[in-house]
């Protein structure tokens, strides 16, 4: 199926400028896109996990990740791996229902030809946050990030290339797509605490797909 199959039916993403590469696309991951199938059959292989970071300080949110590469953190530091540190396996195959929509989203912002190497899985469950940070570990900051919005709704913070620059407060609903790159890729960014409104598909959780050319 190519990504038109996916998308001939769907109404154009209203876009929101969050910067001058930055957008969010509301609604534009559907569900017919497979994806939650998809990150029911990563979760099987690579399960989520509270990972610590080099501050010593647990996660609230639980992560995974499926792709060549995989986002990891430990009390020595943030880097990539080829292999999940829980399993020593490598990490579970990207989803093709993944790809595709991470491919469309980018290209709907302007990013053509976007190849994402990594997704990291974040589930977030009520009271669980992500501070304020940049997305830095990748080798090739001409990529951009698309990160992809599922279950409850979540209030993402969009702040400015500064930690102390004020941000943006984006209420983001099951569906929606963030893409941020060019001048806007390295903008800090979070998530406030999530409040407990449970959705009709995923339950009291919150799933994020981060896409990221890392290698
Ligand atoms: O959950 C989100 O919306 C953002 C996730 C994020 O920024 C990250 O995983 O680096
Ligand atoms: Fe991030």
């Amino acid at each position: 199926m190519s990504n038109l199959d996916l998308f001939t039916d769907a109404e154009p993403a209203p876009v929101e400028h969050l910067g001058t590469h930055a957008y969010v696309l509301r609604s534009f991951a559907q569900p017919g896109h497979d994806l939650l199938a998809g990150v029911e059959a990563v979760v099987l292989d690579a399960p989520f996990r509270h990972m610590v970071t080099p501050g010593g300080y647990t996660m609230s949110v639980a992560l995974t990740n499926c792709g060549r590469l995989g986002w990891t953190t430990d009390p020595s530091g943030y880097r990539y791996t080829a292999q999940d540190p829980l399993t020593g396996r490598p990490w579970p195959a990207m989803p093709s229902a993944f790809a595709q929509v991470a491919r469309a989203a980018a290209r709907a912002a302007g990013f053509d030809s976007f190849e994402p190497d990594a997704c990291l899985v974040n589930r977030y469950l009520p009271g669980a946050r992500l501070s304020l940070h940049q997305d830095k570990d990748e080798l090739d900051y001409s990529a951009p990030i698309v990160s992809v919005s599922l279950g409850m709704a979540a209030t993402f913070l969009f702040g400015g290339k500064t930690r102390s620059e004020p941000t943006a407060k984006v209420h983001l609903r099951h569906g929606d797509v963030v893409v941020w790159g060019g001048e806007d890729r390295l903008r800090y960014h979070g998530v406030a605490p999530l409040k407990d409104v449970p959705h009709p598909l995923l339950g009291a959780q919150r799933i994020n797909l981060t896409f990221r050319k890392a290698g």
